[in-house]
């Protein structure tokens, strides 16, 4: 039997238990504390120009006056010559480039974020809530561009070829569709602020190829797949250029032996289906190392 006074304690205990759990719900940052082991956050500081003077010794010689988003004024009122083609130059695609231009903006954000089709709903905790820009290309634009996205995210349009810009002025102008000439089928439909694009300027594509990863600039025509940098490491060598710190997260793929265990967090892909991709993604992982080595970059998960 138990007595009158238990009975109360119990009842107590459980309605203590019941106002613990109604505030700890109704304050979703007090739940995390109550019922998880809270993350200590680790104040680092933040010295001006730290990146900078890093990634110079990365990239050598370059300047960092390069704008990060094309400009209509640079192709319009002057002509600006470029060395090499897409996607690592504007060669060739002035006059379609011309055009998207003149329907998109060049203005630049505080801050940088994620990439591709990349989802944050639900990995908040290590991808951060708030998306600065998403670098894409049209073959990895999520067919809502509100879904993953804030109103005031930009949208980085990294070309690899002249049809990427013919995708975006069709999407942005209501033109006829093509749908030939891509790899994998883009949007048709993609209902988008035009003021929220912007076009990267194929400037870093350049020195992430040939300062982190020594592909030739120039490879040939004939050739099946052509090497390039990832996008991911491409938002690293943007980030360099743009930020004082650079933290990366999620970076590093499985044992290139291990064929099931999959690549991305969000989808049961393995490294089977980047065969063809045209990335050396161990190249890239020594490349990735040679920075954390020499503190450029700092890592939040496991490499
Ligand atoms: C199957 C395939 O082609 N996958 C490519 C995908 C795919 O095209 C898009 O996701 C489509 O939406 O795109 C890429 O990359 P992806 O979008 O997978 O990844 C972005 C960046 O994260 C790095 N990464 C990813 C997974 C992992 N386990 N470790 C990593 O280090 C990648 O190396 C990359 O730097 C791309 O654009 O670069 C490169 C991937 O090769
Ligand atoms: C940063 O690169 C992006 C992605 O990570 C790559 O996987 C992808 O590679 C594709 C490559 O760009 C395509 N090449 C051309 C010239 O379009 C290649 O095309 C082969 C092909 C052709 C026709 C029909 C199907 C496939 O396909 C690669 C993917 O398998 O490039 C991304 C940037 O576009």
């Amino acid at each position: 039997m138990i007595s009158k006074s238990r009975w109360k304690l119990l009842a107590m205990l459980a309605l203590v238990l019941v106002v613990m759990v109604w505030y700890s719900i109704s304050r979703e940052d007090r739940y995390i504390e109550l019922f998880y082991f809270p993350i200590p956050e680790k104040k680092e500081p933040c010295f001006q120009g730290e990146a900078e003077r890093k990634a110079s010794k990365l990239f050598g010689n370059y300047s960092r006056d390069q704008p990060i988003f094309l400009q209509l004024k640079d192709y319009f009122w002057v002509k600006t010559p470029s060395a090499y083609e897409l996607p690592y130059g504007t060669k060739g695609s002035e006059d379609l480039l011309l055009r998207v231009l003149a329907i998109t903006s060049y203005s630049i954000p505080e801050s940088i974020q994620r990439l591709n089709n990349a989802p944050v709903a639900g990995y908040e905790g290590d991808v951060g809530s708030k998306t600065t820009m998403r670098l894409f290309y049209p073959e990895s634009a999520h067919f809502n561009p509100k879904v993953e996205n804030n109103p005031d995210t930009l949208l980085v349009l990294v070309a690899f070829k002249a049809m990427d810009f013919h995708w975006i002025e069709t999407i942005l102008s209501d033109k006829k569709r093509v749908r030939k000439g891509f790899w994998k089928q883009p949007p048709l439909i993609w209902d988008v602020n035009p003021r929220q694009i912007r076009i990267l300027n194929p400037f870093f594509m350049e020195i992430a190829a040939d300062k982190l990863l020594s592909l030739p600039m120039q490879q040939p025509r004939k050739i099946k797949q052509v090497q390039k940098p990832t996008t991911g490491l491409l938002a690293i060598t943007l980030a360099l250029h743009l930020c004082d710190l650079v933290h990366i997260a999620g970076f590093g793929y499985p044992d290139a032996h291990n064929r099931k265990q999959t690549i991305h967090y969000y989808e049961q892909i393995t490294l089977k289906s980047m065969a063809g991709s045209g990335h050396n993604v161990s190249q890239e992982a020594l490349a990735i190392k040679r920075m954390l080595e020499m503190g450029a970059v700092k890592n939040l998960t496991f490499f």
